[in-house]
């Protein structure tokens, strides 16, 4: 990238799109996951105050559950929030992909960075989401926060039946595999294409990027950008939020 095209990058506004509107169901009943309490707080606050220390995120566009947009505005306006960041809340879709692009749709003209982060992942550090979008300054389309695995991965033949054994296919080098996280970050243009283009149903955006045959760049993820997925990572979530108000002398 030339030094003039970087400046110009350096200087453009960076907007996040947080898809919030999935029910959460492998966490158990109840309210739809974002809005659950985390320390007394809403995952979702969390998620937008991570998102929002950022110096560089100056909209967050919230993608709440479909019928549950009235309740996030109200919530957004009963929690305090940076001054410098504008807010917008859209109602979601079926499944993340359709969120995301809801969110996407709603997007004003004037941010050419676009991150899209997880409400699910309410404690990634200001440190991660600044290092993505430094990343995507540096000229890459697209960008991904990832961590190296902890375990041994198998490919299997996936059961037929509930219950039967999964014969092993292969297991992948683990050296070269990463866990995805989020924020991921994108070149609003490449990140809309992908979504226009794109038509099968996919787990991240980054991917939908690898389909149009760019290159997705990795950065360090971090072991606090976990998703909260089933019940015991609501614990991991607690007892972070208790080891960082003990460290921050409260
Ligand atoms: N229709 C959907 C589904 C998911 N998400 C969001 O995508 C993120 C990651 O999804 P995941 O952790 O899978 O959340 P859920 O879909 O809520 O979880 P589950 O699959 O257990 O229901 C979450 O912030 C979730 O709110 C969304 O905005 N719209
Ligand atoms: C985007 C993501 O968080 C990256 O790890 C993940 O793919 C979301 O997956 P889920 O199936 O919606 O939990």
């Amino acid at each position: 990238m030339s030094d003039d095209s970087r400046s110009s990058q350096a200087q453009s506004s960076v907007a996040a799109v947080i898809p919030a509107a999935g029910r959460g169901v492998r966490l158990g009943p109840g309210a739809p996951k974002a809005l659950r309490a985390l320390n007394g707080t809403p995952m979702l606050i969390h998620a937008i105050r991570a998102l929002a220390a950022s110096r560089a995120v100056s909209l967050v566009v919230v993608v709440a559950p479909p019928d549950g947009a009235a309740e996030v505005k109200t919530l957004l306006d009963a929690h305090a929030l940076p001054d410098r960041t504008d807010f917008l809340v859209v109602p979601g879709g079926d499944s993340r992909q359709e969120s995301v692009k809801l969110g996407l749709d709603a997007l004003p003209p004037g941010h050419d960075i676009v991150l899209v982060h997880d409400a699910a992942r309410p404690l990634v550090p200001v440190d991660t989401v600044d290092a993505v979008i430094e990343a995507v300054r540096d000229g890459a389309p697209a960008v991904v926060p990832a961590l190296p695995l902890a375990d041994t991965v198998k490919e299997v033949e996936p059961a037929a039946h509930p219950g039967d054994p999964e014969p092993v296919v292969a297991t992948p080098e683990r050296a070269r595999l990463r866990a995805v996280q989020t924020p991921q970050g994108f070149d609003r243009a490449t990140l809309v294409r992908a979504h226009e283009t794109v038509t099968d149903n996919v787990t991240d955006d980054a991917s939908m990027v690898e389909q149009l045959g760019l290159t997705v760049v990795v950065v360090p993820g971090h072991e606090e950008a976990f998703k909260v997925t089933r019940p015991l990572d609501l614990v991991l979530a607690e007892a972070v939020l208790a080891r960082r108000r003990l460290n921050d002398g409260f």
